[in-house]
Order: C-alpha cells, then sequence, then structure tokens
C-alpha cells in the first residue's frame, strides 16, 4: 500500500543551500510540502520572504503558502547583521532576480506552524533551516505545539567541532541561541543535523559543472546561484566544493536511514564568547550534582551520514 506522503514545512531564510533544500523538497515525492515559513539569518526577514515566494513562483508551485516570521530574535533583539558574504546581498548570488508578484499569507510564521500541527496532530514535520526562533515562538504560544507536531528536523549545531560563524558556534544556532535552547529542552521530537555531519557532505565543482550542462529547470537556476556560493567556499576553505548542509538535513527529514543518531540532553550556552555552542549531555555518565542537563528531555543528533548516497539524491533529484 502506498503512504501518504510525509507533511512538511519548511521554515527558512534563503539562502542559496535554502533554495536547493527547498527545490529537493519539491522534487521528492516521500514529501508533501505544505508551506515555507521564513526567518532572518542568511538574509533579513522581509527578504527571506520575498526570496521564498520567488523560488516558489521559479517551481511553479504558487499554490504553497508562505508565512512571515519574526523580524527579531526571541528576547526581541534586532538582527544586527546577516550573512551576504556567503549567500550574495540579495541572499541568491546577486543574480537581479524580479521581485515576486505573490505576497505572504496573513497569518505569521508561528501562528502557521501552531495551526498546521494542531489541524494535523503528530502528521507535521517542520525542517528547520534557519535560526530556530519562530519554533521557540510556537512552542511558548501553544503548551500543545510539542505535541502537535510529529518532528522538528533542524540544521544547527556543531557537536564537538569548530562552528562556522565563530569557534564556538554554528550560524543558525549563534543567530538565536535563546530560541534553539527552548526548542532543545521542548520535549518536541528533535532531530539536530549539525555541521559536524553536513561537513562531510559536499557538492564538487564536476558535480557543479553536470548541473550547468543539464537542461533541468532547477539545475539551471541554481547554477546561476552557486557562482557566490562556490566563491564564498573558496575563500573561507580554500576549496573548490560546496558544503550541502540545508539539503543534508532536508533529506534527513525524507529517508532517516541518511544519519545515524546519537541521543542525549542539549544546551544551548546564551551568553559570552561561547554564545551559541551546543552542549550534548549523552548520558553515557550519570553525573554526581544536579546539572543544567539533568531532567530535562532528550533529542537526537546527527553522528554519521551516508554522504555519497546524499549527494547522488541531491543531484539525481536535481538534475532531472
Ligand atoms: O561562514 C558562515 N557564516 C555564516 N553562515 C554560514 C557560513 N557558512 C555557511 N553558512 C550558512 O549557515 C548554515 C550552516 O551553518 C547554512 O544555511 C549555510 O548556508
Amino acid at each position: 500500500m502506498a503512504t501518504e506522503p510525509k507533511k512538511i514545512i519548511i521554515d527558512t531564510d534563503p539562502g542559496i543551500d535554502d533554495a536547493m533544500a527547498i527545490f529537493l523538497a519539491l522534487r521528492s515525492p516521500e514529501v508533501e510540502v505544505i508551506g515555507l515559513t521564513t526567518i532572518y539569518g542568511n538574509v533579513y526577514t522581509t527578504l527571506a520572504t520575498r526570496n521564498a515566494l520567488h523560488l516558489l513562483e521559479v517551481a511553479g508551485r504558487t499554490d504553497i503558502p508562505v508565512a512571515e516570521g519574526s523580524h527579531v530574535t526571541l528576547n526581541k533583539e534586532p538582527k544586527l547583521g546577516v550573512t551576504d558574504f556567503v549567500h550574495g546581498a540579495d541572499g541568491l548570488g546577486n543574480q537581479n532576480f524580479p521581485p515576486p508578484n505573490g505576497k505572504p499569507i496573513e497569518e505569521s510564521a508561528a501562528d502557521f506552524l501552531v495551526n498546521q500541527a494542531k489541524v494535523n496532530p503528530g502528521k507535521v514535520t517542520v525542517v528547520a533551516l534557519g535560526p530556530l526562533t519562530n519554533i521557540a515562538l510556537a512552542i511558548q504560544m501553544d503548551p500543545e505545539f510539542v505535541k502537535n507536531i510529529g518532528q522538528i528536523v533542524l540544521l544547527g549545531g556543531s557537536f564537538a567541532v569548530n562552528g562556522n560563524a565563530n569557534p564556538a558556534a554554528e550560524a543558525n544556532i549563534y543567530g538565536d541561541p535563546q530560541a534553539a535552547d527552548v526548542v532543545f529542552i521542548s520535549g518536541a521530537n528533535v532531530l539536530a543535523v549539525g555541521i559536524n555531519v553536513t561537513h562531510q557532505v559536499v557538492l564538487s565543482g564536476s558535480d557543479r559543472e553536470k548541473l550547468a550542462s543539464s537542461k533541468g529547470k532547477f539545475a539551471q537556476y541554481l547554477t546561476g546561484i552557486l557562482e557566490v556560493y562556490f566563491a564564498y567556499h573558496f575563500d573561507a576553505y580554500n576549496t573548490n566544493g560546496a558544503y550541502l548542509h540545508d539539503p543534508t538535513a532536508l533529506l534527513a527529514a525524507v529517508d532517516p536511514s541518511l544519519v545515524t543518531c546519537t541521543e542525549g540532553t542539549v544546551r544551548v550556552q546564551t551568553s559570552g564568547i561561547t554564545r551559541g555552542l551546543t552542549i550534548l549531555c549523552n548520558k553515557h555518565k550519570s553525573f554526581g550534582e544536579i546539572t543544567e542537563w539533568s531532567n530535562k528531555p532528550s533529542v537526537k543528533v546527527a553522528v554519521t551520514v551516508d554522504a555519497p548516497r546524499v549527494v547522488k539524491l541531491v543531484m539525481d533529484r536535481l538534475l532531472s
């Protein structure tokens, strides 16, 4: 018997690797994208909304609603900077795309998350590709949300390796550490895919050439925007390749067998020079004293990834 596709909401800050993840989701029969919610991170929230609408227009999927998310962190701090050096000033590789025709729905991202989880209890997976403000707001708005939401698969953290925003912190967690801490200890079914895993998943220069020589709509579009992303990786990592952060998290939601996980309680450092650091307590040791990790819910944290299979899925689905 054919199983129903899994309903997913992609919380996104597009973003070049976000664009890849969104297109991949639209090409994945295992999932049905029921909405996009937007957040700051790679760009400010207003531009994230514009880019989300634009990407759906490129895909011919304007039937999918876009709900705009928070412009400020959970603690109401304004965003002081975005990572335009990674994605270009427009978030999509400085390609001078025309503004979208569509508009976001009236509901806020957090309201949309709460309401969709309520009407499809246990059935919706949120794939969170940016800072976790909208998800934390949904958790705070509705005490039933953590029960109603099926799963939260998030791209975030740098478990036991250096971060990418700075040596301590991965960019999405660094974007709103308080929100991340709320999500990690909420009791929801959370799978964290961090850069300890996504740094193993690389789109090579020759993969990019294959995309460039394909006539596929998504391959053509991505070839244009990937130039800036590759240039950033060359500057930052001295490599001719690009990390597939968001596509890996998206595919982990589509096919959990692509990653293996450990389980434990994750807390986030919210201040000081290690602000945004994620620390997993793996429960292999019991501590003599009560700690900030004691008696808190566990989450799953990805520890290995089948990188060749992820890259193959990305290529197969984006080339077609
Ligand atoms: O050096 C960086 N600084 C900030 N954000 C980055 C950097 N490299 C990649 N990303 C973006 O942050 C998420 C993964 O942490 C991804 O969305 C990626 O595009």
